[in-house]
């Protein structure tokens, strides 16, 4: 027998008899037959009330099923010979941001049963192929953000988590370094969760891949998705996967996410191997943001004001890159962008044994391959290498970035660039627009070193601040799992 795709039930404040049907894309909250409209204006204010039933108006009268928690039926008393229905879920703007919401019917006692099939229909049109009731490992740092983290995970995240009937298991990270220890170490971490949140900015995830490569099974370690709910003070990851850094809306997100493959990298440098999953920069984006550190004051704006005094004094980074390069003109990075952008790659089917997969190319103490095409440079003003197109809420540094072609994109702008041109790239960046300046290089890659020869200076991986020593990066397709609220990055693409 098909289940239900409608019922009838009452409004709780004034018992206005109210059709609840599950259309395509959506919960339609109608008024039964019978209904006039003179009778009671408001009748369905919650979501927002309609007398004529125009397209228009009936829109504004339901809910997407994306944006659907949970719905639950109270089933009546002796007493009371009507149950509640309730039906959690979000209301969400146009500016991406989410609030938690409910609404509440009144059900006939003798329509239990066709409820209660009513709801699993809804809930299988709710989830579709995301998995319920999942099961989340939220790791939060305290000191995220202006530490904040843990009272807006409190305030906007936990009740959507309980609402959507999640089973979440939180810890505080404690000190640096923690959050990779706890995913290393973790008893049964593949079996027990259906990801891992991260309640912080771009550093916990950073530790959670590097902790994951650590465990006994690392194929099956790195299908447990990883997300961020955003709560630093850099939260690309959440950015890429979400559209939006806004709390509620990215919880709502990871409530509905689906698992997608993204290609991660190791990174070797000394005589360590690093995960990498978002960027690597030297040069004036590594400098003002981490090099900024004086001028914490202003909040924010330190960034900006550390780039524009880099650019009027013509800041150079001298250093020696070598890289594989896979596409090297604009030509040719559109295309191989448009190929793999239509391709569906959804989860990797590739084979991944237990181990950390072997690197390639050795790493930095090597000698260079000799297929790799060596830059050596007294004025690279910016080395910037990305995996997401989102480096920042406000710069779409890498447009052509996928989350599993095979390569890194690499940008490459030297300082001998006018100045007014580097401020002209550097203003594009905000929507990507730079992508076509004729003054900066834009490579896809798929692996590289880069050799500073200043004595000292920064280096950023993951916008974590690492040794000023040569670094080598290879990238390994697919290696890891996200959790994605559309299986695919929330970028505009070129
Ligand atoms: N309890 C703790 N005490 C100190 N450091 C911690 C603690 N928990 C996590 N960390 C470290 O804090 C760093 C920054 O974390 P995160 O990215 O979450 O926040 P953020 O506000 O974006 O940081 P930042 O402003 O430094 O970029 C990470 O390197 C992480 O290891």
């Amino acid at each position: 027998m098909p289940l239900p795709d409608s019922i009838v039930g009452y409004t709780q404040a004034d018992r206005v008899r109210v059709r609840l049907v599950l259309e395509d894309r959506f919960l339609l909250l109608d008024h039964a037959p019978g209904y006039s409209d003179q009778t009671s204006a408001g009748c369905l204010s919650s979501i927002s009330c309609v007398s004529a039933p125009s397209t228009h108006a009936l829109r504004q009268n339901s809910i997407v099923y994306f944006n659907i928690l949970w719905a639950e039926l109270l089933p009546s008393t002796l007493q009371n010979q009507l149950s509640v229905l309730t039906i959690d879920y979000c209301k969400v703007k146009n500016d991406k941001k989410a609030t938690l919401d409910r609404v509440s019917f009144l059900i006939d006692a003798q329509n239990e049963r066709t409820c209660e099939d009513w709801i699993d229909n809804l809930l299988s049109k709710a989830y579709r192929n995301a998995v319920r009731n999942k099961r989340l490992l939220v790791l939060i740092n305290p000191f995220g953000g202006q530490g904040t983290a843990m009272t807006r995970y409190m305030r906007d995240s936990a009740p959507m988590l309980a609402a959507a009937r999640c089973r979440v298991y939180e810890i505080e990270t404690k000190y640096k370094g923690h959050a990779s220890e706890i995913v290393e170490n973790m008893e049964g971490l593949e079996q027990k969760y259906d990801a891992i949140v991260c309640c912080s900015g771009d550093g916990i995830p950073h530790e959670v891949f590097n902790g994951l490569c650590k465990r006994t099974n690392v194929a099956a370690a790195f299908k447990v998705p990883v997300c961020q709910l955003p709560c630093g003070s850099g939260n690309a990851l959440c950015h890429n996967l979400v559209g939006s850094n806004d709390l509620p809306f990215a919880t709502l997100s990871v409530i509905k996410g689906i698992p997608i493959s993204v290609d991660l990298c190791s990174l070797t440098q000394d005589n360590k191997r690093y995960i990498t999953f978002l960027s690597q920069a030297l040069g004036m984006i590594a400098d003002c943001d981490l090099g900024t550190e004086n001028m914490r004051w202003m909040g924010e704006s330190r960034f900006t004001v550390g780039l524009i005094m880099r650019v009027l004094s013509g800041a150079k980074y001298p250093c020696r890159v070598s890289v594989r390069i896979s596409h090297e003109s604009r030509t040719q990075v559109r295309q191989a962008y448009q190929e793999h952008k239509n391709k569906d790659e959804h989860m990797s089917t590739s084979e991944q044994s237990d181990q950390l997969p072997e690197l390639k190319y050795g790493t930095v103490h090597d000698p260079v391959p000799e297929d790799w095409k060596s830059i050596d440079s007294s004025s690279l003003a910016v080395f910037y290498v990305g995996k997401m197109p989102w480096m920042s809420s406000d710069a779409l540094f890498f447009p052509a970035a996928l989350p599993r072609d095979g390569y890194l994109d690499m940008v490459l702008i030297d300082s001998s660039v006018p100045k007014k041109e580097i401020f002209s790239i550097l203003l594009g960046v905000a929507e990507g627009k730079h992508f076509d300046s004729k003054y900066l290089h834009y490579y896809k890659v798929d692996a590289y070193r880069i050799e500073p020869k200043a004595q000292s200076g920064y280096i950023s991986i993951d916008g974590e601040s690492f040794n000023f020593t040569p670094f080598q990066v290879e990238l390994h397709p697919g290696l890891g799992t996200l959790l994605s609220r559309t299986g695919e990055f929330q970028a505009p693409g070129i």
